[in-house]
Parts: C-alpha cells; sequence; structure tokens
C-alpha cells in the first residue's frame, strides 16, 4: 500500500463523511474529484450520471484450482445488489429481503436466456450489516469453471454492475467506515499467512487491537493538546497552573519513550514474523554446518563431503520453526580470516558469509566437538565475534557428539548452561531435539511472542508515521516553555500523523475532551 494511496484514502474518507451522500458515492468509484466538481454532480440533475459511477461490483472471492472446487463463492456489492439477486432468481429478492443474512437454498438463471446456471446457497446482507456497508450477496455455487464462468458472464450483464478490482470490497468498507486502515491492512496480512504467528499478528489488527493501542496514544495526545489549548486561551488573565503543565510534560515525555520503544523493538519483531526470521549457519570448514541445515530441513538443501570448504555460495531456504516463518541459510567456512587464501573462489564465499552474518537476526555458530575442546573452540568463535556482533543472538551448536568421549560430553554440557551451548550429532539425530526446543525459544524471544497480549504487528506505512509522530512530539516538548501555541501546533501535528495510520482524521474529538476533561472554573 502506497503513502500516495493512503492519503488519498484518507482525503476520500474525509470528504465522504463531510459530505453529502451523493458525493460520498462519487468518491466510492475511486475517483478524486474537486470538491466544487462533486458539489455540481450531487445536485440532483446529475444524479444520473453519479450512479453510474457508483457501480455495484462483483468477483469470485474464493479461489478455483485448474480441476474446480467444492464450492465457489461469487459476491456482489453496491446498490444494485438486489436487483442482480432479482434477475437471476427469477423475481424471488423479496423472499431474500425477508431473510437477510440467512444462507436461502434458490436455483440461479441466465435472465435472458432462462438457462439454469446452478443450484445454488445465497446470503443477502443489507448494507447497514454487510462487510462492504453496501447492499451485499454471497452467491455460494458449485466451483466448476464452467459455472463460476456462466455466473461471472451473466452479473456482468447487470446494469451498473462491473468486474471488482484488487482489494476493492475490503477499500469500500473502509471507505464506509465499517473498518479503520490498520484493519483493513490486517485482513490483507491475514489472507498471506503462512504461519501460525503470522496468523495471530495479523489478527491483532483484524480483530481491532491495534487500532487500540493507536487510539490510546491517541487519546493522550489530545489531552495534552486540550491542556495547553486551555492555558493558550486563559494564560492572559490567569495564572498558568505549573503543575498541571508539569503533568503534560511528564506524559509527552512517557508517550515519547513508549512510541520510540515500539519503533526500535516493536516493528522489529513485527517485520520478523511478518518477512521472516533470518537465521545463518556459521562456523569453520567441514564441522557440519550443512548436514545441520540439511537436516533442519529434512532434506539434501546444501552439499555434505568430508572435502573441507565445500559450500562455497550461500545455500538459502525458507523453513517453518514451531510455528515461525524463517528464513535460513548454510555459509562458506570461515577460516582464520588473518591468513592468506589461495582459493579466489573459497574467498568470495567467505566474503559473502561475512556480509549475511552481519545481517542476520540469529546465528547458529557450529562447532566440530570431536576436534576442538571447549577452550578452544571459545577461542576460535570469538575470533569471528566481530562478524557476529549485529546478530541478536547466537546459539553454539557443538556438532559430531557421537565421536566424542562420555568424558568430553559431561565436559560440555557442564558449561552448557553457561552460554547458548546444543550439543548434538546430525549423523545420530541425538540433542537434535533440545536444540529444536532452544531454537524456538530464542526465535519465540526475537519474535515478541512470549508477550503474548502486547499489540504489535506493524508495517512501514505505520513505521513512517510513528517517526513522525515521535519527531513533532519531541518538538512540542522542546517548545512548550517558549511558546504554548507553537508546542501545541507540534502535539496537533503528531496527533495528526497517528490519525493517519488509522485514517480518521478529526477536530472534533479535541473539542471533546476538552469540554469533558477540562474544568474552566477551576
Ligand atoms: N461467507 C463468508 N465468509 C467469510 C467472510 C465473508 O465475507 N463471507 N469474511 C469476510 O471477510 C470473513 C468474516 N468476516 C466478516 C466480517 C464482517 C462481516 C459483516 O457482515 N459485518 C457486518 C455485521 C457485523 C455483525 O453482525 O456483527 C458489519 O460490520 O456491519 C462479515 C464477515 C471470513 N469468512
Ligand atoms: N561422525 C559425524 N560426522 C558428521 C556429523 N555431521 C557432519 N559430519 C561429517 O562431517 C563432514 C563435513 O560435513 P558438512 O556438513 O559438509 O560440513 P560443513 O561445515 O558444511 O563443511 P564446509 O562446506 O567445508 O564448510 C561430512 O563428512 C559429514 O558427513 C556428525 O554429527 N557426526
Amino acid at each position: 500500500m502506497s503513502e500516495a494511496n493512503d492519503e488519498h484514502r484518507v482525503h476520500v474518507h474525509r470528504v465522504v463523511t463531510d459530505n453529502t451522500t451523493m458525493l460520498s458515492k462519487l468518491n466510492l468509484c475511486g475517483v478524486r474529484v474537486s470538491k466544487q466538481i462533486a458539489r455540481v454532480f450531487a445536485l440532483k440533475k446529475y444524479e444520473k450520471f453519479a450512479r453510474n459511477c457508483y457501480s455495484t461490483i462483483f468477483a469470485l472471492s474464493s479461489g478455483l484450482q485448474p480441476r474446480g472446487n467444492a464450492i465457489a463463492i461469487i459476491r456482489v456489492s453496491g446498490p444494485e445488489t438486489i436487483d442482480v439477486i432479482d434477475g437471476l432468481t427469477r423475481g424471488k429478492s423479496q423472499k431474500m429481503l425477508a431473510k437477510t443474512r440467512t444462507a436461502v437454498l434458490c436455483s440461479l438463471y441466465d435472465p435472458q436466456t432462462n438457462d439454469l446456471i446452478d443450484k445454488a446457497i445465497v446470503i443477502y446482507f443489507p448494507s447497514a450489516s454487510s462487510y462492504t456497508g453496501e447492499d451485499l450477496c454471497e452467491l455460494h455455487v458449485h466451483g466448476s469453471h464452467a459455472v463460476v464462468s456462466s455466473l461471472l458472464e451473466v452479473i456482468g450483464k447487470f446494469n451498473g454492475c462491473r468486474p471488482s478490482e484488487a482489494g476493492e470490497f475490503t477499500k469500500r468498507a473502509f471507505l464506509n467506515g465499517k473498518i479503520d486502515l490498520t484493519e483493513a491492512e490486517g485482513i490483507s496480512h491475514l489472507i498471506a499467512a503462512q504461519t501460525t504467528a503470522q496468523r495471530r499478528n495479523a489478527l491483532k489488527a483484524v480483530t481491532g487491537v491495534l487500532t487500540q493501542h493507536y487510539d490510546n496514544w491517541r487519546r493522550t495526545l489530545l489531552e495534552i493538546i486540550a491542556y495547553l489549548e486551555a492555558n493558550i486561551d486563559f494564560s492572559e488573565d490567569q495564572l498558568l497552573d505549573e503543575e498541571m503543565l508539569n503533568g503534560v510534560v511528564k506524559k509527552a515525555t512517557s508517550l515519547k519513550d513508549e512510541i520510540n520503544t515500539f519503533l526500535t523493538e516493536t516493528t522489529k519483531k513485527s517485520e520478523r514474523i511478518i518477512h521472516g526470521l533470518e537465521i545463518a549457519i556459521m562456523g569453520e570448514p567441514n564441522v557440519g554446518k550443512s548436514s545441520l541445515i540439511n537436516k533442519l530441513c529434512q532434506r539434501q538443501v546444501s552439499i555434505v563431503s568430508p572435502i573441507s570448504g565445500t559450500t562455497r555460495d550461500i545455500v538459502e531456504t525458507h523453513l517453518d520453526v514451531g510455528g515461525y516463518a524463517v528464513r535460513i541459510c548454510d555459509t562458506a567456512g570461515i577460516k582464520d580470516l588473518s591468513a592468506p587464501l589461495t582459493d579466489v573462489i573459497e574467498e568470495e564465499g567467505i566474503k559473502r558469509a561475512i556480509t549475511r552474518a552481519q545481517s542476520v537476526d540469529l546465528i547458529i555458530y557450529v562447532i566440530d566437538g570431536s576436534k576442538d575442546d571447549i577452550e578452544t573452540a571459545i577461542e576460535n568463535s570469538q575470533k569471528h565475534s566481530q562478524i557476529m556482533k549485529n546478530a541478536a543472538c547466537i546459539i553454539f551448536v557443538v556438532n559430531k557428539m557421537d565421536l566424542i568421549s562420555d568424558k568430553m560430553v559431561k565436559m560440555w554440557k557442564e558449561n552448557k548452561s553457561k552460554q547458548n551451548i546444543c550439543i548434538l550429532s546430525c549423523k545420530t539425530s541425538e540433542g537434535f531435539e533440545d536444540f529444536i526446543d532452544i531454537l524456538t525459544k530464542n526465535i519465540d524471544t526475537l519474535c515478541g511472542q512470549s508477550l503474548n497480549e502486547e499489540a504489535i504487528f506493524s508495517t512501514e506505512r505505520h513505521k513512517t508515521h510513528l517517526y513522525k509522530v515521535s519527531e513533532n512530539i519531541e518538538s512540542g516538548l522542546s517548545h512548550y516553555k517558549k511558546d504554548l501555541a507553537i508546542s501545541a501546533h507540534y502535539f496537533r501535528e503528531a496527533c495528526k500523523e497517528l490519525s493517519f495510520i488509522t485514517g480518521r482524521i478529526s477536530t472534533e474529538d479535541i473539542l471533546d475532551v476538552i469540554f469533558k476533561d477540562f474544568c474552566i472554573g477551576k
């Protein structure tokens, strides 16, 4: 969703709520009309033209496999919905009107040829209680290509009906005030969700948890603005209420801190859930990195061989670990970087491994337990610590446990509590379950799901606005001592940016807060 698009929606939303019904109908067809032109269109004599712009949309809302599906759902939304039902059911629309939001078995015909298209389940949602906020009907038909294409063709012949554009049902739901922008974004993420974490994350937006979160921040800003404005108006003949102003500053500072934490930590977690957490498997050559990625993916992603330096390029794959989307890669074994390398391809491989290590969230650092003792292994890994310093988390995996004496295994295990260490064997699978447990726990922390109740869904768009919110609060705070009016201006800007996120803008709310929360006589 582009920035320009959002602003356009906000603009349209505002126009829709501010002006006449006809104007809102004009805006619903997606064209930006100047207020002046809109007013002209709104005149009764142009009603017919306006009605044409305000079309009824239809689309297949369920998917359709090449060999068909058991059931397919076609949705129709807009003012002609009842006419479409009437035409398709040979005048049974009265029955549907009497049974709103109820599944009714109906035969659907082509009104021009009287040809029976299908026996379907039809549900009629009146505008007051539909997904889009317009009259809407769902036609649940047998999911064959023949039924679906015939029906779509027939609906397209009704007056004022046209196929919908991508996301247009949800766009109308937003324009009609059924959902806000974050809820609309949540719906699109919910549809795209492939993992449990992505589903839960998107649901936080769909269920309005996120809206509440932003609304709470907005309310705090409105309170601050109300207090400041009250003091601008009354400070000339009354003493400034220092205590109250200090309270406002405290409130604004803690809000700014909260938003900044949200921006640096919470949004990062949401990004990891949405785009997949990035993991790199690193370590010296021949320690078993490729064996580990293959074991994790349960297929031969990367070549395993006893020859040192087998993996040259980055080998990347996608995984679902404990309900989280993960992008994991195997990298070339890194050697002592101070020693000169003779093989140019291996050198390039190592360079790529290092670059990747600097951008991932989590590094799995593999050690050959049969070769090194604890001290040497840790010493060696520390040589690479500079490379790994950007990763939010490192897990050490001591591999080839099957080759280690019981005494050594005991020593490694005693060391285990001190670091994020797992001991396992890619060959025998011993210790692998514990490793998956530790890996999942670490991913849990990096994605913030341990804080289950926290609203964390966020997108780049939210971040852009939130940075501006934070900047404006900062400016508001730096001005409040010098000039209350300028300070209030910055807080209003912050509030406006926050309103862009949810797609609502209003000044009425500010007045509301003044009269509700502020007592002039005091
Ligand atoms: N058949 C079908 N299944 C579906 C949908 C749908 O549109 N049709 N949905 C589509 O996304 C999802 C469910 N979400 C929905 C959200 C709101 C409304 C709706 O009619 N809202 C009205 C009434 C609310 C109420 O009665 O509580 C409204 O908001 O006014 C319908 C479905 C998933 N399953
Ligand atoms: N005994 C035993 N051998 C293992 C184990 N894991 C890997 N190996 C062997 O160790 C050798 C190297 O394994 P790889 O997975 O190719 O190691 P790598 O770290 O990817 O190697 P490079 O590509 O050189 O960086 C192969 O011969 C594997 O069969 C293990 O748990 N036990």
